[in-house]
């Protein structure tokens, strides 16, 4: 049976009140738990977190699902805390080794010493900016995509621990469009396709 860990990283603050993200998190638990019959385990960032709990799940789990919303291009603060509070408690004890570099060969093998390999995470993202800003010609991003462009950072920080990228999902206009039912439909859709992979 696989072991799903599922992180709900959505704070609640000023206009971006965490229900989208906490929705999607119930939709991503009900899929694995009782659609597929997979082991899942939870951290709401909401609810507090001991650091070297959340290390055994990311230990123990066969892949790590991130929900997000974007705060100002990137995660929330809260959920970067976590992160760092999380991975440093890992260090050489779970998560990762160390840069991978060694004396001999200092210039060589930097983001190797992931301890997470064999194991696979899933990133979600939500975003006031609509899919346009994204994929039109002189619209805002320019035609960086979410991975490639604002989140590829995150998805590097995934790498160095060892761990395999499953494709992404990503919400868009959110706070003017939610579009709840739709949403869920073309998510479903998406788990199907990913955990074809798992
Ligand atoms: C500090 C800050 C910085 C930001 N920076 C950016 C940025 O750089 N770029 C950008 O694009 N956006 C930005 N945003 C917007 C942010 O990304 C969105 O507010 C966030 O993604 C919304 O996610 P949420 O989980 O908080 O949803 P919510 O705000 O809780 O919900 C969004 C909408 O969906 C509805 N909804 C949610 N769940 C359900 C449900 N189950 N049934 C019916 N309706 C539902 C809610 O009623 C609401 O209308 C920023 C927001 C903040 C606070």
């Amino acid at each position: 049976m696989k072991k799903i860990f599922v992180i709900n990283g959505a704070p609640k603050f000023a206009h971006s009140g965490g229900e989208f993200n906490k929705t999607l998190t119930d939709w991503t638990v009900d899929y694995f738990k009782n659609y597929k019959g997979y082991d899942v385990k939870t951290t709401d960032i909401n609810d507090g977190y001991k650091p070297e709990e959340e290390v055994e799940k990311f230990v123990w789990a066969d892949v790590i699902i991130y929900h997000t919303p974007i705060w100002w291009f990137q995660l929330p603060n809260h959920l970067k805390k976590y992160i760092d509070e999380v991975f440093t408690a890992g260090h050489q004890n779970g998560i990762y080794f160390s840069d991978g570099r060694r004396s001999a060969n200092p210039t060589r093998n930097y983001g190797t010493g992931g301890l997470l390999q064999g194991r696979k995470y899933m990133l979600t993202t939500t975003w006031n900016a609509p899919v346009e800003a994204f994929t039109l010609e002189d619209e805002f991003f320019k035609q960086h995509s979410v991975d490639k462009g604002v989140m590829f950072g995150f998805h590097q920080m995934n790498a160095f621990v060892g761990l395999k990228p499953l494709d992404s999902f990503h919400f868009y206009d959110v706070m003017k469009n939610p579009n709840i039912g739709q949403s869920e439909k073309n998510y479903r859709a998406h788990l199907n396709k990913v955990s074809k992979e798992l």
